[in-house]
């Protein structure tokens, strides 16, 4: 039932705004992904999730819970690699195998063949359950990329041995690095193709490289190189199957599940929302700190929309939860809210313990052109698009008060600068949130936030 609400809900939206649709159809999996290992329930704890028919069981804790992500260039085969990963484990009984057409579900991204909307799957090895979020790779979708990689804890880096690093292999090094993530695991892909043994030691070497350059642990951070297409077509196992396994106990091994912070007042970037008829709003996203329960009363903040409400319910893939962790990429159902009132690059706190901000001073790093930025300096007033969590919102940039020649300075490519940001919209923000900046295609800056106005 959920499911056809949602599909009819989507193809509505999808005439209203394509964009806004493809992204409802690229979440869509998160609630279906199917659990992995389902407990039967009693019928009466079923009521509101049965009518609604996706929540079919609680959500286990026997296992550390983390969340990863294909990230990297476009083409490198990341959907591939994520279909592998489901496939191979699913042989083994740790997932549900979700095919590449499940993952690149929306029509635009069939037709194209390239993922637009980040997708949402699930998996577990013996001692982890992950939530695994691929990414697009392509250059237009980056907006959907930082989203998606906001929520990861750590990430697996894909790059194709036929092409080695592109662009937003490095680009996307550096919004991992910024949205958090401490930790890579690389596959390097498409083994099948390449018979040339030192083609691959120099992109294992170029890689350790670039992973060192943007402050990553280049000499030690494993690097896996097999061919994810082999894997999911069950052919050349020694290049397919073990090297998903391979891959998988790297992840275990080496990408650390972070210090979750239960003690904190909580906070749920919004990620998306969507409305279920009869039910109401859902927002998703994964808790950044501290622990939610159902019957909360919460403020959705940002975007100058501020909304007050209760959270009436909690799901993680698939599975009801009464409470939710720092951690976990759940939905909350919001009681008497419309799907207008919230939008993603809100945040979900308890009410009155944060404000929304609209102007900030920040230390700022200018990306030079060889790291993907500006070719030329820009002065004051330059106004670059501000991405914080998972909000997007333009900004216009200033210099403190007293700073000598303002209004003839300028900040080359390659400055370390401290500067002011005038927000057009309000964002809940605090010392020390990091964000990144970027014009048209480019990522041109990172910063973080040192004093608030
Ligand atoms: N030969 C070979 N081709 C592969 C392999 N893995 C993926 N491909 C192919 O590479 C192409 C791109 O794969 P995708 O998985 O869609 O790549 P992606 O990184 O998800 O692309 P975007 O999401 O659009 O950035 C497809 O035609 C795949 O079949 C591999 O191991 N060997
Ligand atoms: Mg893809």
């Amino acid at each position: 039932m959920f499911r056809s609400q949602l599909a009819v809900a989507s193809t509505a939206a999808r005439k209203i705004h394509c964009s806004a649709a493809l992204r409802t159809c690229g979440r869509r999996s998160l609630w279906h992904a199917s659990p992995v290992a389902s407990t039967s329930k009693p019928r009466t704890a079923l009521v509101w999730s049965a009518r609604r028919g996706y929540a079919d069981a609680k959500f286990s804790r026997e296992k550390p819970h983390m969340n990863i992500g294909t990230i990297g260039h476009v083409d490198h085969g990341k959907t591939t690699l994520t279909a592998a990963i489901t496939k191979v484990l699913a042989e083994r009984g740790g997932a549900k195998f979700t095919g590449y057409a499940e993952i690149d579900k929306a029509p635009e991204e069939k037709a194209r063949g390239i993922t637009i909307n980040s997708a949402h799957v699930e998996y577990e090895t013996d001692s982890r359950h992950y939530g695994h979020i691929d990414c697009p790779g392509h250059a237009d979708y980056i907006k959907n990329m930082i989203t998606g990689a906001a929520q990861m804890d750590g990430a697996i880096i894909v790059v194709s041995a036929t092409d080695g690093q592109m662009p937003q292999t490095r680009e996307h090094l550096l919004l991992a690095r910024q949205v958090g993530i401490k930790k890579l695991v690389v596959f390097i892909n498409k083994v099948d193709v390449i018979d040339d043994k030192e083609m691959l030691e120099l992109v294992d070497m170029e890689m350790r490289d670039l992973l060192s350059t943007y402050n990553f642990d280049g000499d030690n951070t494993p690097i896996i190189m097999g061919s994810a297409l082999a894997a999911l077509d069950g052919r050349n196992p020694e290049i397919g199957a073990d090297k998903i396994v391979e891959l998988v106990k790297a992840c275990d091994d080496w990408l650390d599940i972070p210090p979750r912070d239960l003690d904190k007042p909580f906070l749920l970037p919004v990620e998306d929302v969507f409305s279920i008829s009869g039910r109401g709003t859902v927002a998703t996203g994964r808790l950044e700190r501290g622990v939610i329960n159902k019957g909360d009363e919460v403020e959705v903040l940002g975007l100058d929309d501020n909304v007050k409400t209760t959270i009436t319910g909690i799901e993680m893939f698939h599975k009801e939860l009464d409470r939710g962790e720092a951690g976990d990429n759940m939905g909350c159902l919001l009681r008497g809210v419309k799907r207008e009132q919230i939008k993603r690059g809100m945040v979900i706190i308890p009410v009155g313990s944060m404000k929304a901000v609209k102007k900030f001073q920040a230390q700022i790093y200018v990306l030079t052109k060889d790291e993907g930025g500006r070719y030329t300096p820009f002065m004051a007033n330059y106004r670059p698009q501000l991405f914080l969590r998972t909000a997007d919102i333009t900004c216009a940039l200033t210099f403190p008060d007293g700073t000598a020649d303002a209004a003839d300075k300028m900040v080359m490519p390659g400055d370390n600068v401290e500067m002011v940001c005038d927000l057009v919209h309000d964002v809940a923000a605090e010392v020390g949130s990091r964000f990144t900046l970027r014009e048209g295609n480019k990522t041109i800056g990172t910063g973080i936030i040192t004093k608030i106005f």
